[in-house]
């Protein structure tokens, strides 16, 4: 069954962001008298598909399935039964190792991971997405071969404490906050690159795209947390360039009314455009960057961006991850992988099932690095 041939296909995409410029252009910028309560409208977002995409984020992976029409999914043999027919379209990354490291024989690798559902598990609360030690080992070593960024919807230091490794490149906020190496040739090109120091001191190239946004998503964030205080379950984070607005452990009776709060916020700021993460609403500058231009920057930053000899190899799991694939696939320059345990459309090349096969797939790397890349013949096999 190829089930991504037509239009009436049942896999369920992650819905697209959802722009708001429509929106009248005048309105609130910075110290805008933001209503504290406003009557509900609900229709507006019903309208808006906004409760759609919402129940189509991050379902649980029997619910996915079923949506496929398998109705009587019950059994975890029908579940496998979707996922290995997806599968055809996007080969796990483990089976196709051989073919990767073919592919990369003589080429430089980059390696870029998003955090969140990539390198540490989905849980209901976000303080508590740790990584293992076994993970942080594995991105450490893969570090000492190829280099290395994680690129991540949260607050660039935030992440950095949670993966704690200095040998890493950081692009938080959806990549509008990138710590790089420093390149001379880069920051003359771009006029939001500045030089800085990192936290042990050490100089780097500092990309902060949406610099200008900082005092407004600030109030944003601050209007969102007393705009959705009243709702059990929901918390709002504050990255610096974006702010996230988590319903994930909000009774779905309410996803209407937390949704009308956000949407009420955003209608204040046409300079600012939702768009939607894993059980998560987020708001972000309308600006013209995203986790594909990150992608290119890093590389550009590494002395790796247009050449023919390097391999770029992006892990994501998420809606923002696409970005990054999108730029690898149609540039024709490097590969996606996306992790995730239920079928989904993607642009990514390749697919891993969680961070368990993601950490199998980096120790992998590693391996075939150290042992010579003569080994990387597709005849050469490598034990799941
Ligand atoms: O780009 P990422 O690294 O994938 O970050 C995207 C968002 O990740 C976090 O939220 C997600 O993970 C949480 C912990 O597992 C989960 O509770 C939540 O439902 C997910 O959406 C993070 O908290 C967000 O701020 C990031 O934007």
């Amino acid at each position: 069954m190829d089930i991504n041939s037509n239009n009436s296909s049942p896999v369920l995409t992650d819905p697209a962001p959802i722009n708001l410029l429509p929106y009248p252009q005048s309105g609130a910028s910075f110290s805008s008298n933001i209503p504290r309560k406003k009557p509900e409208k609900l229709d507006e977002v019903h309208y808006n598909g906004w409760l759609d995409a919402m129940k189509s984020s991050s379902p649980p992976r029997k619910k996915l399935i079923k949506d496929l029409n398998f109705e009587d999914a019950a059994d975890e043999i029908e579940i496998e039964i979707a996922y290995f027919s997806w599968m055809l379209k996007y080969p796990s990354a483990l089976n196709s190792f051989g073919q990767i490291t073919k592919f990369a024989k003589n080429k430089k690798i980059a390696i870029f991971l998003d955090y969140d559902g990539t390198l540490s598990p989905i849980v209901d609360d976000p303080d508590q997405a740790l990584m293992s030690d076994d993970m942080r080992s594995a991105v450490r070593n893969v570090a000492k071969y190829f280099p290395t960024a994680i690129i991540t919807g949260r607050n660039r230091d935030k992440v950095f404490e949670l993966v704690g490794l200095t040998e890493l490149y950081y692009a938080g906020s959806h990549g509008m906050d990138i710590m790089g190496p420093v390149n001379e040739a880069v920051s003359s090109n771009h006029p939001d690159c500045i030089k800085s120091t990192d936290q042990q001191g050490k100089e780097v190239n500092l990309l902060q795209p949406a610099r200008d946004f900082i005092p407004m998503i600030d109030e944003v964030f601050t209007t969102l947390v007393e705009n959705t205080k009243d709702i059990k379950g929901a918390r709002v984070e504050n990255h610096k360039f974006c702010a996230s607005v988590h319903y994930r452990n909000v009774d779905e009776k309410n996803w209407p009314i937390i949704a009308q709060r956000v949407h009420d916020v955003l209608k204040l700021y046409p300079r600012l455009r939702l768009a939607h993460g894993r059980k998560v609403l987020e708001v972000r500058p309308e600006i013209d960057w995203n986790k594909g231009k990150a992608v290119e920057f890093l590389l550009e930053s590494l002395g790796l961006g247009n050449s023919d000899d390097v391999l770029p190899i992006y892990i994501g799991d998420d809606r923002s991850d696409e970005d990054a694939f999108k730029v690898l696939r149609e540039g024709n320059r490097g590969y996606g992988i996306l992790v995730s345990s239920a079928p989904k459309e993607t642009n990514a090349f390749y697919s891993l099932r969680d961070p368990s096969e993601v950490m199998k797939f980096l120790c992998w790397l590693v391996r075939w690095k150290k042992l010579g890349e003569g080994v990387s013949s597709v005849n050469k096999r490598w034990s799941i």
